[in-house]
């Protein structure tokens, strides 16, 4: 301690005139020596502290010039000026006290975060790669390739990276963020600062500045992986994004147009038509992979550069790969670029232009030893391959150790990718056919579990899944829907989309995923289905942190709009992120919310009171039951009327749906009447309905599309649109 303290003396003198001047007047004995010196000491301090202030300025002006002049736009060629720098493995050991489980700040899926402290005192967070792997190596570049690139107040800055090749590590340097993590301090730590309001919403205007700058390079950058725990505070709590290892440059547009198709008598089917096939089919799980408007015409990314003549036929629905959708409907990509074979989005990325380019800063520490060592992915796949061959050979060479490590590294990436798989690609559809075999069998006990999200997309299982162990599965729940397609289909609007869940989860201060466990908080579970919710019932304040100071409530209403207006199933109907954010500082017009968020307007049941209500729904359901001999309903006061069959997944039941005009039997809680609105027109089916004396309530919400809505308001201006929890209510009410 003392010769610390010693070496700051020497290391920051006081300039000395200064301290002359500024002392406490010499003792009377002294005062004639003082003043024999003092003048010439006045001279030089004054000379000292003029070349002070003169430098001082200049490094002012150049700072403020700097701060002043716009950012490189350009993700691909302009790096930042100040790249990160390379440290040594021993210094960065220093910094962290050999890595002390005491400075441990956090860990990903890349590696252990510790804070340290690294030579001049400056304050850093080191993130460690234990073991090198594709993954890895992958996140590692990225984060480097990126760091070189962002130049935002909002991005949190890579001051530099080192490795250990003896015990094959890779680290990265940030500058800390004091604050921790999004997800940490507003939802475990609680933090008071996050309590007001104000600070909330800067977080909101941060982290949307934040995605738009990304966004707004160019190529643009897709962060692909926005989320509470990847924003990072700083000692003031601005908001940061961080983690850059799933970002990737936009790629070239890939255009997607309906191929017509023969019928059966030899006409051309309407492009239009398949393309509503598709989407009617989207309630359960094929949400607006591209944009399935009849337009039929939708831009999509695709990370390709060939020939403009390649075509490729892709499906429309979740279950890539296939080549016709399921009415034999095809669409056609044309895609502007090189066809890439890799399923991993990044080894697509390098296989862009851009290849050199992210490994330049790797390449300072792969160097010509390491670069032996490591061979290109396709050396190292052939060399596993080979090890695996001719095994017995290979072992005799025990020198030669690198392919015992390579087919150790290949082990290690299938697995940590397999691991990744399960919570990035949530959406995909066999996680969500799991999910709903899952819920059918919990049908009967946990009918409630229905009502918890307006599209299906959750139940308890899954809640309970994600619920309290902090994984990144939550998040996900209700992810981007494009995300079922990855590869194919990823764009800027990912992020507008993750965006708005974390602005929803801003507002609430709450989970995207939660449950205490009471059957009236099953409704509000899933977050984004319950803002949707509320929306459609003009109560969005509802779901704003009731522990929130200062509340100004119009900019709470306008974020969780702008929150629902980021969360729309089709990516092309999102905002961009600069319209997100100039909606939030009220530089842009707030456009009227979609339909489907919109309140429903009051039940229109003309002047007949609930008692007629009920005798009219008690008729019909006899009048159903004189005429119709197999219902056998499970509760006969309970009518749904749906656009598809409630409460069922079974493609079965959909094809019946399909051809028949209107079905009508006994559902999960009493008589349901499913019909196909492409087929029957709504109004005429609520003719008869309302010819037998029914009050029809109105439309269940959680079977019904943005599309269906469209069309049920343009046919019925009276419809009312309510969700399942209002029928219960009502029919609550009824009883
Ligand atoms: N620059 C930093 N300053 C302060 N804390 C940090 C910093 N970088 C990371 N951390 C902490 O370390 C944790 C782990 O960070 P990391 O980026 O490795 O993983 P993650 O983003 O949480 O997870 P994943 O990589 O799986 O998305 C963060 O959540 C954060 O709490």
């Amino acid at each position: 301690m003392p010769s610390r303290s010693i070496s700051a003396t020497v290391l920051v003198p006081a300039p000395a005139p200064i301290v002359s001047s500024l002392a406490p007047a010499a003792p009377l004995g002294h005062q004639n020596k003082t003043t024999r010196i003092f003048p010439p000491l006045v001279a030089a301090g004054a000379g000292a502290g003029f070349s002070l202030f003169i430098t001082l300025s200049v490094c002012f002006c150049k700072f403020s010039r700097k701060r002043s002049s716009p950012p490189a736009e350009n993700a691909s060629s302009s790096p930042r000026k100040s790249s990160p720098r390379e440290f040594s493995y021993s210094s960065l050991r220093r910094a962290t006290a050999s890595f002390s489980p005491a400075n441990r700040l956090g860990q990903g899926g890349f590696g252990v975060v510790f804070r340290g402290t690294i030579s001049g005192g400056e304050n850093v967070a080191v993130k460690v790669m234990d073991s090198g792997s594709l993954q890895g190596e992958g996140e590692f570049q990225n984060e480097l390739f990126f760091a070189a690139k962002l130049d935002s107040p909002h991005v949190v800055p890579v001051i530099g990276f080192s490795h250990d090749r003896k015990r094959r590590r890779l680290l990265l340097v940030y500058k800390l963020m004091d604050n921790g993590n999004l997800q940490d301090a507003l939802l475990h730590r609680r933090c008071p600062e996050l309590m007001d309001w104000n600070r909330r919403f800067l977080v909101a205007v941060n982290v949307a500045d934040g995605i738009k700058h990304l966004h707004s390079l160019e190529p643009p950058v897709i962060h692909g992986d926005i989320k509470p725990s990847n924003v990072l505070l700083d000692d003031l709590f601005s908001a940061k994004i961080a983690d850059f290892g799933l970002a990737r440059l936009k790629p070239e547009q890939v255009e997607i147009t309906v191929a017509p198709e023969r019928d059966g008598d030899g006409s051309m089917v309407e492009e239009v038509e398949s393309v509503i096939t598709t989407v009617t089919g989207y309630e359960d799980c094929n949400f607006g992979l591209v944009d399935q408007s009849p337009e039929s015409v939708a831009k999509v990314p695709g990370s390709v550069s060939a020939s403009p003549e390649t075509t490729t036929f892709v499906s429309v629905s979740p279950e890539m790969g296939e080549k016709t959708d399921e009415d034999g409907g095809s669409v056609v990509v044309t895609r502007k670029g090189k066809e890439t074979e890799s399923k991993d989005w990044w080894w697509k990325q390098e296989s862009n232009v851009e290849r050199g380019k992210v490994k330049e800063y790797v390449m300072q520490w792969i160097g010509s030893e390491v670069k032996k060592e490591r061979p290109s992915r396709n050396d190292w796949i052939e060399a596993t391959a080979l090890s695996s061959l001719s095994s017995k050979k290979l072992e005799k060479k025990t020198s030669k150790r690198l392919e015992w490590w390579l087919s150790l590294e290949e082990e290690d990436e299938k697995k940590k990718r397999k691991k990744r798989r399960m919570v990035r690609e949530w959406w995909k559809d066999e996680y969500r056919r799991e999910l709903a075999n899952k819920k059918k069998k919990k049908k009967k006990t946990s009918l409630e579990a229905e009502f918890c999200s307006d599209d299906g997309s959750s139940s308890v299982s899954q809640w309970r899944r994600g619920s309290g162990s902090g994984s990144s599965i939550d998040w996900w729940l209700d992810g981007s829907p494009e995300y079922c397609n990855l590869e194919n289909n990823v764009s800027e609007k990912c992020d507008v989309y993750s965006y708005g869940v974390l602005l929803l989860v801003l507002i609430s201060g709450r989970r995207p995923l939660e449950m205490t466990g009471s059957a009236s908080e099953i409704q509000r579970a899933n977050l984004m289905s319950w803002a949707r919710k509320l929306a459609r019932r003009g109560k969005l304040l509802d779901l704003v942190d009731q522990k929130l100071q200062n509340l100004d409530q119009e900019q709470a209403v306008l974020c969780i709009k702008v929150a629902l207006l980021c969360l729309q199933r089709l990516p092309i109907s999102r905002p961009s992120m600069k319209e997100a954010l100039g909606m939030l500082k009220g530089e842009v017009n707030l456009p009227e919310l979609p339909t489907e968020f919109s309140p429903s307007p009051p039940l229109k049941t003309g002047k007949r009171s609930t008692a007629d209500q009920v005798n009219g729904a008690v008729n019909y359901i006899e009048y159903l039951q004189r005429n119709i001999k197999d219902i056998s309903s499970k509760r006969d006061d309970l009518v749904l009327l749906s656009g598809r069959s409630f409460g069922s997944s079974n493609e079965q039941d959909w094809n019946q749906i399909s051809n028949h005009t209107v079905i009508i039997r006994p559902c999960l809680v009493g008589i349901e009447i499913v019909f196909s609105v492409l087929q029957t027109p709504f109004s005429s089916v609520l003719k008869v309905l309302r010819e037998h004396g029914l009050c029809v309530l109105g439309c269940i919400s959680s079977s019904v599309n943005d599309r269906l809505i469209h069309t049920l308001r343009a046919e019925v201006n009276d419809l009312a649109l309510i969700d399942l929890a209002d029928i219960k209510d009502t029919l609550t009410l009824m009883k």
